[in-house]
C-alpha cells in the first residue's frame, strides 16, 4: 500500500452551493482537437487533472505550443499534419481517454510513436483500438494481450473503414473517427449500443462534418479542423460522488452547478430519479454544444432500482457511487449489462463488492453486475478499511458512504483521486464531509 489516505468520520450532511470542475473526456478532447486544429483555440474550464495534464503533455512533446491566460487554457494548433516527433515515449499516466484516442491520432501520422502508462493503464485492454486501427492500415505492437506499451509505426497510409464496434465505448468510437481524418474515404463506426457523444459534437465545433444516423457516425477524410474556443462545463462524474452523498443523507441540500446533462452521459440522473432521490435540474442551457443545468438534491429515501440495458453505459463512471446509493435504498438493487466495469481503472465489480462487504452491505458480484440488498433506515454501512486499488472512483464512492455509517472509514491509496477531481477533499469538506488525508504506509 502506498499514497496517501482518506479517514472519513462518519455522518453528517452535505449542504450548500458547490462548483466541481471540468469534465474529463471534454477537457481531453479540448487539448486533442485544439492541438490538431488551425490557428488558437482557447479553453475555459479546462480540468486540471493528472489525466487531462498527461493529455496536454504529451501534445506539447509533439511541439504544441500552450500557455495559460489567467485560468484559461491557451492552445497554438499545428494543424491535421503539424505534430512533430517526440523525443521520448508518450507517459499517459493512468488515463485510458488518453491512450485509445492517441492511437487514432498516432496512427495517422508520418513518425514512429510509443505509448506508455501506468501499472493500471498497462493491464487494460488496448486490442479493442488496435484491432480496427490495423484494418485502416496502421501498424500498433503491443506487449502480452493488447496492452500497453504500445509502438505505433508512422507512415503508414490509412483507408477508411466501416467498423462495427463489439462494445459501445466513445474511447474505441472516437480513435476510429480520429484516424478516419487522415484516412482516405469516410470512415463510419456503428456501435451495439449508446456511448458519449462528446466527439461528435466538438468536431463539429471545430468544423468538421460528422454524418450521425442512429447508431452510427461517418467522418470523410483530410477535413481541416478549425480552432475555437471550448467552454468546458463541470463533470457530471465528479458532481455524481456529491449527488449520492447528499441523496443518501437526509437533511442534505445541495446544488451543483452548471454541470454537464449530455444525454449520453446523464444516466445517473435518470438512475437518482428511478430511485426516487429528490433531485431537480435547474437554469437548463447551452456551452459550446453541450447542455448543462445546475443540478438541486436534497437527502431523502431512496428505493431500489434495476440497473441495465442503455442505462448502464450512460451511467458507467458513476456506477461506484450508485451502487453507494444501491446500499442505503429500500430493497434490492439489481444491475446486469455491467460487464465493462470489469476492465476499467481496476475491476469495479469485484473491487465494490468486496468494499461493500467490508462494511458490512449484503451484496453478491454477478458476471456483468452486481446485486446489492439496501439498508434504508439507520447507519448502512459499518466503519472499516477500504481498498481502493489504486482507483479514484472507488475511493470517492467509498468516502460518501461514511456519511451514512456508524463508524470511520479509511480508504488507502487515495492519491489516484487527482486524476480526475484534485480538489474533491476541499469541496467535500466545504459541504459538510469530514475527511482527515494522513499519509499512507509506504
Ligand atoms: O471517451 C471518454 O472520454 C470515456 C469513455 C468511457 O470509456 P469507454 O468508452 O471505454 O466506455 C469512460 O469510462 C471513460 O471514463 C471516459
Ligand atoms: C474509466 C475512466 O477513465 P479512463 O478510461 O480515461 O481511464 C474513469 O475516469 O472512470
Amino acid at each position: 500500500m502506498s499514497g496517501r489516505r482518506f479517514d472519513v468520520a462518519p455522518g453528517g450532511q452535505l449542504r450548500g452551493s458547490l462548483g466541481v470542475p471540468g469534465d474529463k473526456s471534454v477537457s481531453h478532447r479540448a487539448i486533442m482537437f485544439a492541438a490538431l486544429a488551425e490557428g488558437t483555440s482557447r479553453i475555459t474550464g479546462f480540468l486540471e487533472s493528472a489525466d487531462c495534464l498527461a493529455t496536454l503533455t504529451a501534445f506539447e512533446a509533439m511541439g504544441v505550443a500552450h500557455h495559460l491566460d489567467g485560468d484559461i487554457r491557451v492552445i497554438e494548433g499545428r494543424g491535421l499534419h503539424g505534430l512533430m516527433r517526440p523525443d521520448a515515449a508518450l507517459d499517459l499516466g493512468n488515463s485510458g481517454t488518453s491512450m485509445r484516442l492517441l492511437c487514432g491520432i498516432m496512427a495517422g501520422q508520418a513518425f514512429d510513436s510509443t505509448l506508455t502508462g501506468d501499472a493500471s493503464l498497462s493491464r487494460r485492454p488496448m486490442q479493442r483500438v488496435i484491432e480496427p486501427l490495423s484494418r485502416m492500415g496502421a501498424a500498433i505492437a503491443s506487449a502480452d494481450g493488447g496492452r500497453a506499451p504500445l509502438h505505433i509505426s508512422g507512415g503508414h497510409r490509412l483507408s477508411a473503414t466501416e467498423y462495427a464496434a463489439p462494445v459501445a465505448s466513445a474511447q474505441i468510437k472516437s480513435c476510429v473517427l480520429l484516424a478516419g481524418l487522415y484516412a482516405h474515404g469516410t470512415t463510419q463506426v456503428h456501435e451495439p449500443g449508446v456511448s458519449r457523444d462528446h466527439t461528435e459534437r466538438m468536431l463539429v465545433g471545430f468544423g468538421v462534418n460528422v454524418e450521425r444516423q442512429g447508431r452510427s457516425v461517418s467522418v470523410a477524410g483530410g477535413q481541416r479542423l478549425v480552432a475555437t474556443d471550448v467552454s468546458v462545463p463541470a463533470d457530471l462524474s465528479s458532481a455524481a460522488f456529491f449527488l449520492v452523498g447528499a441523496a443518501i443523507s437526509p437533511g442534505s441540500d445541495l446544488v451543483l452547478e452548471a454541470v454537464g446533462i449530455n444525454p449520453t452521459r446523464r444516466g445517473v440522473i435518470d438512475v437518482l430519479q428511478a430511485m426516487q432521490a429528490d433531485i431537480r435540474l435547474d437554469n437548463e442551457r447551452e456551452a459550446a454544444g453541450e447542455p448543462v443545468a445546475d443540478i438541486h438534491i436534497r437527502g431523502g429515501g431512496l428505493q431500489a432500482a434495476d440497473i441495465g440495458g442503455d442505462l448502464v453505459a450512460l451511467a458507467i463512471d458513476e456506477c461506484p457511487a450508485l451502487f453507494i446509493a444501491a446500499a442505503c435504498a429500500q430493497g434490492t438493487t439489481r444491475v446486469t449489462g455491467a460487464g465493462e466495469l470489469r476492465v476499467k481503472e481496476c475491476d469495479r465489480l469485484a473491487v465494490m463488492a468486496e468494499g461493500l462487504r467490508t462494511l458490512g452491505v449484503d451484496c453478491q458480484e454477478t458476471e456483468d453486475g452486481i446485486v446489492i440488498h439496501g439498508r434504508p433506515t439507520g447507519a448502512a454501512f459499518t466503519g472499516g478499511a477500504i481498498a481502493s486499488h489504486e482507483d479514484h472512483r472507488i475511493a470517492m464512492a467509498f468516502a460518501m458512504a461514511a456519511l451514512r455509517a456508524n463508524a470511520p472509514i479509511s480508504i488507502d491509496d487515495c492519491d489516484y483521486v487527482a486524476t480526475s477531481f484534485p480538489n474533491f477533499v476541499a469541496l467535500a469538506e466545504e459541504a459538510g464531509l469530514q475527511i482527515q488525508v494522513a499519509e499512507g504506509a509506504g
